[in-house]
């Protein structure tokens, strides 16, 4: 049992000033594995005017400096590497395998990515008489999802760490044990006081109150469409800038000449990872109509070869996050059938043999049109449609026909056409034949999955303010 019930404030371990907890439960076995404290806006208003206060000094710090303290954040990360890995197990349910070489990396990959950044990253440039100076923009609230704890706490806190922001995190409630270890990263890596602060609580609280409070300069949210419109709202009146990366529903066009083994393969597999609970998963599976038949038979195969069990053991895929997501993933495979859909493997239920936890068997849907709500709504959870089109043209008016614009993926092989698809795809990260991997490539998305781009160089800008000095260079006297 974790008892994760203090916050972090000002460099100190801390109580919330009104005690009250939150049982964390493990999805893989419905059990209580440790607990937090709820925050209040109250709790929320010390760690701004904390992180207000390290502001004066830590934004005057020098590159170097910070590039220390990000070396030292990872030599503890390292020591932590084991421990990190199996809190994101426990709170979340990703296999014990993923959570070492994918979720517990990513972490560790951002804080990397970060400081080679840093050391090479122009703060300053000159254009004829004018300066342009990137400085940071100044207290940060930092709001985090479940569904890849680590990663998404990493690629905020690690880049506004290097360019002198302070900051407040709030974590996911629902998976905050990563968030946890993550602050005592920090300490053990001596952070200076009030730099990073964590406050742990729900939405409607903790996340509102860094919304919108006065000392705090812009927020950065990762999590649902429906929470990221709310934390904009409550940011107008204070006019701060809001980063947002929201929902996805992303659109996977296989060509007819892609290798259909290989791609259907990979594009199941895909989904299946994390157990469909990736913001950028490519859940609309596009095939050429005429082919659908033999679509349906490598995506089955795909999909029943997926192991489903504890996550603790060797099973490719362990349960949802929570008891909610269960359900909510449930309904819509109810509305995938109801629809008229062809299930082509899956279904409701739980799968044979798991009576504990919030296990959801690998679903397949064929036949699937953009007007059904499995098309339509992002299901989080791992679930694959497929839609069979006449054209590529088709393909690609289908593939942006959604409110998302996150991600999308092409495979074929005629470099000309897979390069015109992605071209017109209204999505901020296109994946040509399964490319990926690229910690420098900007992440973030079009329409409603939100206005920010995070990883690399393009994180760095989502923390800093730009100012003109006019007139830095006098023009020499002639
Ligand atoms: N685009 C991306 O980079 C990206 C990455 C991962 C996840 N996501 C999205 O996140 C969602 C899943 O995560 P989730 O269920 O944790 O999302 P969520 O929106 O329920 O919660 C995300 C975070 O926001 C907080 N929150 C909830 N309501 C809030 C409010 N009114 N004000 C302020 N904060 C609030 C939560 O407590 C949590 O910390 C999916 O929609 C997924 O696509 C997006």
């Amino acid at each position: 049992m974790r008892d994760y019930t203090k916050f972090y404030i000002d460099g100190q371990w801390v109580d919330p000033i009104q005690p009250k907890t939150l049982d964390v439960i493990n999805p893989a076995n419905e059990e209580v594995a440790g607990k937090i404290s709820m925050g209040t806006a109250a709790d929320v208003d010390k760690a701004a005017k904390a992180a207000r206060k390290a502001f004066a000094t830590f934004s005057q710090t020098s590159l170097e400096e910070r590039a220390d303290l990000l070396e030292r954040i990872i030599a503890e990360y390292q020591k932590r590497y084991g421990d990190m890995a199996d809190a994101i197990t426990e709170e979340m349910g990703a296999p014990a395998s993923l959570s070492q070489r994918a979720q517990a990396a990513m972490g560790l990959a951002h804080t990397q990515t970060a400081l080679a950044v840093l050391k090479s990253f122009k703060f300053v440039e000159d254009r004829g008489p004018t300066r342009l100076v990137k400085e940071p923009i100044g207290v940060c609230g930092l709001i985090t999802p479940w569904n890849w704890p680590v990663n998404q706490i990493a690629c905020k806190v690690a880049p506004a760490l290097a360019v002198g922001c302070t900051m407040v995190l709030k974590p996911s409630e629902v998976a905050p044990f990563s968030g946890y270890i993550w602050t005592e990263i920090l300490h053990a890596a001596g952070v200076p006081a009030g730099v990073f602060n964590l406050v742990n609580g729900d939405g409607p609280e903790v996340g509102a109150a860094i919304s919108s409070h006065p000392e705090i300069d812009m927020v950065s949210f990762t999590g649902s469409t429906r929470a990221g419109i709310e934390v904009a709202k409550n940011a107008a009146p204070t006019v701060k800038r809001v980063a947002q990366e929201l929902g996805g529903k992303s659109p996977n066009i296989i060509l007819d000449d892609a290798d259909f083994q290989s791609a259907v393969t990979g594009g199941v597999r895909s989904v299946m990872m994390n157990s469909g609970q990736s913001c950028n998963a490519p859940t609309r599976m596009l095939v050429p109509g005429a082919r659908m038949d033999e679509v349906i038979q490598i995506a089955k195969a795909a999909a029943e070869a997926t192991t489903v069990g504890d996550p603790k053991g060797n099973a490719q895929m362990g349960p949802v996050v929570s008891e909610v997501q269960f359900n909510k993933i449930q309904k819509l495979i109810q509305a995938g059938i109801d629809e008229g859909a062809t299930l082509v493997a899956g279904g409701v239920g739980r799968p044979d043999g798991l009576d504990k936890g919030y296990f959801v068997k690998p679903t397949v849907f064929a036949n699937v049109t953009n007007e059904m709500t499995i098309a339509k709504e992002e299901i989080f959870g791992p679930v694959v449609s497929i839609l069979g089109y006449q054209s590529v043209d088709e393909a690609v008016d289908v593939g942006n026909d959604t409110e998302y614009g996150l991600a999308a993926y092409v495979s074929g092989t005629d470099t000309a056409k897979i390069r015109e698809v992605a071209s017109k795809l209204r999505a901020g990260q296109v994946s040509i034949n399964g490319g990926g991997g690229d910690l420098m490539a900007p992440f973030g998305g079009y329409k409603m999955s939100g206005n920010g781009r995070e990883w690399g160089d393009y994180g760095f800008h989502e923390f800093l303010e730009t100012k003109a000095m006019l007139g830095y260079a006098p023009k020499a006297a002639e």
